[in-house]
């Protein structure tokens, strides 16, 4: 789980801060949204940061937010605690990289391309979504590893048209780069005693 975070924050220099700061390396990260901030409190050994000492953490703006990052122990677990969370109107954007699954088997028109880019899709595919979700149902953890392979199409003037053998091409192209990563992955993962992967990061 602190890996997962840590990824979250999208900052090494964020992360390297914080574990040199804290003892701390949580198994639990819990945001405390309005009303729930005191739960934080109740955390034992704690090593409690304001979001505004941390480099490169954002800023919390809304009334009653602390804007805390609180680490210690709850029931003998190791957690973190958000005091105060981040939304789209204080001025954040949704996280990066918003993946949608259409059914297909046909491409987008450039009608339904719009409308994806619209509701803030940064790219589509056919799979994926299904098979994450029946992963997380059954318990598993779930990478996602998506290799974007052509530009939607949203002009109508544009004549460059999308197909499956471009789809192919690109795959087999950038097949050993993506085989790598895969196994670099794999090579880095860790498994615990309970079963939990962590990806050094
Ligand atoms: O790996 P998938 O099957 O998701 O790859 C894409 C989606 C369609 O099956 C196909 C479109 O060309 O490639
Ligand atoms: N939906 C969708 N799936 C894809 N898979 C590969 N390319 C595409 C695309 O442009 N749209």
């Amino acid at each position: 789980m602190y890996q997962i975070y840590v990824f979250m924050l999208c900052c090494c220099k964020t992360a390297d801060w914080l574990m040199s700061q804290t003892r701390h390396r949580p198994q639990v990260a819990i945001i405390c949204g309005s009303g729930l901030g005191m739960l934080a409190d109740t955390l034992k050994c704690q090593d409690s940061f304001a979001y505004s000492d941390i480099p490169g953490f954002p800023q919390s703006t809304v009334q009653g937010h602390a804007g805390r990052l609180v680490f210690g122990e709850l029931k003998g677990k190791t957690c973190v605690c958000m005091q105060g969370r981040f939304h789209m109107y204080e001025g954040h954007s949704l996280c990066k990289g918003v993946y949608a699954m259409v059914g297909g088997p046909n491409f987008e028109t450039i009608a339904e391309a719009r409308l994806l880019h619209r509701l803030g899709v940064d790219a589509v595919g056919m799979s994926t979504a299904p098979e994450v979700v029946v992963a997380t149902h059954c318990g598993l953890r779930v990478f996602g590893l998506s290799l974007i392979t052509n530009k939607v199409n949203t002009h109508y003037e544009d004549s460059e048209s999308v197909n499956h053998e471009g789809v192919l091409e690109v795959g087999r192209l950038r097949s050993h780069t993506v085989q790598q990563l895969v196994t670099e992955l794999i090579s880095r993962m860790e498994i615990n005693n309970n079963n939990t992967i962590n990806t050094a990061v």
